[in-house]
């Protein structure tokens, strides 16, 4: 394989099999990153300080007191590294003065006092630089994460659905450490300028000859680095997708649901498999990346030496038509070669802050895209006293879907009523339930919030939190917290301090509070295996208890969908009468089902077909239409109806008797 360019090359057939072809980083995305990757030297001056003023800001905002420290204690260290030559200076100066041995050493004392005075300040300057980025690290990771995490749950659903977004959301979320080891580089960094500026300064001052001669040996080092970081970072986006199936791979070997495929279906031979191939091949990636890296280090090395020899050389004409006296060159000598051993860390260091610096800037793209299609935190507020959700001409289109998952919808969800939405497989029930609860907007029409007096605020004007606070949640694929069964009820209002009343209220009605509270650490039992006071839940008990969180929720509108897919016949039987009465109470219940039986006691039921409203009315008028609905609860009754064999009968001494 010739590297991550390569067109139909460098795919295993296990990645075909499962993934049906190559798994690399979209092209348009990779274009558009490569140009931010072969960012010359000039421009890389110019992100490479904004960067670092991103983590400089994070830390300023988090522990002043910690950036002052460490701000105070690099050039603290600097100063001391250009106070040395001096002295190192004076020590030879006298050294190579005429005069007896004794003398030239006493006279030297002073300087070389002055040099322990300084090597001691050093080490503790440096012990103070420790501690106080190891305060700061970790507060800069938060601060800038955190800036990235909330700006990315602001974010519309509909702006998450388009790809582009998405790959660059996800890209953001490699960045956030960066900010702490961009922290860390930095000071490395900063520490070693400011000793080699201090040397700089020290040499210039001997003969100006001697500056040149210090960059002419850092700058091929130097752009080796950038040019190996830059390589680096590129594979890295082409390989991300790829990376994260093999990791999935691996997942699936340990994830307790996929125990029973895994052994039963020999699922796991074919992830193994997999995983080895996949992994090979990234294997081959970072040969050719160490070969490449070794032949610029090479090029560089030799560029390096060779200025290094230009240096010396020029250093030893200097000496010898006596344009510089031999303590100055001793000088020189000692500063080139501390100078040399600090510019290959540097080098190093610099390297890895490229490549964070370039991570961080997938950061900080990501949390800017994130604002632009953030969630509007003002609007108008909703009427007080909500009476129900009107739909008018309703119609919606996934990004980058062809056609759309509803058309023209029209619809009204009362408080006090139970509206059922029923249909086939993508007939659009969930994407309605979405654009009800506020989660996308209508690509055209309206969704009016109503109040009493027919008062009403259109969702894309209104204040979304207050219509999400009117708005409980039972999701097909609810997520399963891997917390506490109480925190799993209370979850249902992250936004208000825990009730332990009302959570253990919210499970009565749902009825999963008896079996909570039988358990061995009652509502603290935490709902996954493989936690001390962990315990499992059957898919039906995991229902009941994401009803108790939607309960708890405790809004005017309630979605539901598919909410008894788990649950026993007679579960299934006292979950719908629970939500008979809870629609009773006066909050609007939006339930989406296959089990028609549940709807016969619905209020309004809307028939999808399609992505539009094919037939609407009470049970009763749908089936004295004969329509779909019609011919969807046939079809399930009849399915009773057939398992339902009549029982038969014998007739013995005259008594009959069931067999
Ligand atoms: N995130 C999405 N991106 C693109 N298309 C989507 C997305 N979600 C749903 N769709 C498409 O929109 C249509 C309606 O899907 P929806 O999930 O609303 O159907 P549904 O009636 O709830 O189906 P089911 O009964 O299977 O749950 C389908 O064609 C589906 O493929």
């Amino acid at each position: 394989m010739k590297g991550h360019q390569d067109g139909a090359q460098g795919i295993s057939a296990v990645e075909r099999e499962l993934f049906g072809g190559r798994l690399r980083w979209n092209q348009s995305y990779v274009e558009h990153e490569g140009a931010l990757a072969r960012m010359r030297f000039g421009q890389m001056a110019v992100a490479l300080p904004r960067m670092v003023g991103v983590v400089l800001r994070a830390g300023w905002s988090a522990d002043r007191r910690a950036l002052a420290g460490l701000v105070v204690s690099q050039v603290g260290q600097g100063l001391t590294g250009g106070f040395g030559l001096v002295a190192v200076n004076g020590v030879l100066s006298q050294l190579f003065a005429d005069g007896p041995t004794a003398d030239k050493l006493r006279q030297s004392l002073p300087a070389l006092l002055a040099l322990a005075f300084l090597s001691v300040a050093t080490a503790l300057l440096s012990a103070w630089s420790t501690a106080m980025s190891g305060r700061l690290e970790p507060q800069v990771e938060r601060a800038v994460s955190a800036r990235y995490y909330e700006a990315v749950i602001r974010v519309e659903v509909e702006a998450t659905e388009e790809p582009d977004v998405q790959r660059h959301l996800e890209a953001g979320k490699f960045g956030t450490d960066s900010a702490r080891r961009m922290l860390g580089l930095s000071v490395g960094v900063a520490n070693v300028v400011i000793s080699m500026v201090a040397a700089a300064v020290v040499l210039a001052s001997l003969h100006w000859a001697l500056l040149p001669m210090l960059l002419v040996i850092a700058l091929p080092k130097g752009w080796g680095a950038v040019r190996s970081a830059r390589r680096e970072y590129v594979s890295r986006l082409h390989w991300v997708d790829h990376r994260r199936a093999v990791a999935t791979l691996l997942q699936y070997l340990t994830t307790p649901h996929a125990a029973g495929e895994l052994r039963v279906h020999a699922a796991s031979a074919l992830l193994l498999r997999g995983y080895g191939e996949m992994s090979g091949l990234m294997e081959t990636e970072q040969r050719r990346l160490a070969r490449a890296q070794a032949r610029t280090d090479l090029v560089a090395g030799a560029f390096s030496g060779l200025a290094s020899l230009g240096c010396y050389g020029m250093l030893w004409w200097l000496l010898t038509s006596g344009g510089l006296p031999l303590a100055v060159g001793g000088t020189a000598v000692v500063a080139l070669r501390n100078s040399t051993a600090r510019l290959t860390s540097l080098v190093q260091q610099v390297n890895r802050m490229y490549e964070e610096m370039l991570q961080l800037g997938d950061t900080e793209r990501a949390t800017e895209l994130a604002a632009r299609h953030a969630i509007p935190i003002t609007g108008a507020p909703l009427p007080t006293d909500l009476r129900s959700i009107q739909v008018k001409n309703v119609s919606f289109t996934y990004p980058g879907a062809t056609t759309p998952a509803l058309c023209g919808v029209n619809l009204t969800v009362r408080r006090g009523e139970v509206t059922a939405l029923v249909g086939a497989n993508g007939s659009g029930k969930t994407s309605l339930a979405k654009i009800l609860a506020g989660l996308l907007l209508p690509g055209e029409g309206e969704v009016w919030w109503v109040g009493p007096d027919g008062e009403r605020v259109e969702v894309r004007a209104a204040d979304r939190a207050q219509v999400f606070a009117s708005i409980g949640l039972l999701a097909q694929d609810f997520p399963h917290w891997q917390m506490t069964a109480a925190a799993n009820v209370a979850v249902g209002a992250g936004d208000r301090p825990r009730d332990m009343a009302k959570v253990k209220g919210a499970a009565r009605a749902a009825d999963v509070g008896d079996l909570i509270e039988g358990l061995e650490h009652g509502w603290d039992s935490i709902v996954v295996k493989g936690y001390e006071r962990g315990v499992q839940l059957s898919g039906g008990q995991w229902q009941k208890l994401g009803n108790a969180r939607s309960r708890y929720r405790d809004a005017p509108f309630l979605l539901v969908d598919e909410p008894t897919s788990a649950l026993d016949p007679h579960a299934e039987i006292d979950a719908f009468e629970r939500l008979r009465s809870v629609a009773d109470n006066g909050t609007a219940v939006v339930l989406i089902t296959h089990r028609l039986a549940a709807t016969t006691s619905a209020d309004h039921i809307y028939v999808l077909d399609h992505g539009r409203i094919a037939e609407h009315g009470s049970h009763e008028q749908l089936m004295t239409a004969g329509g779909l609905y019609h011919g969807m609860y046939e079809a399930q009754a009849a399915q009773y109806r057939i398992a339902l064999p009549a029982p038969r009968r014998s007739v013995t001494d005259g008594h009959e008797e069931l067999r």
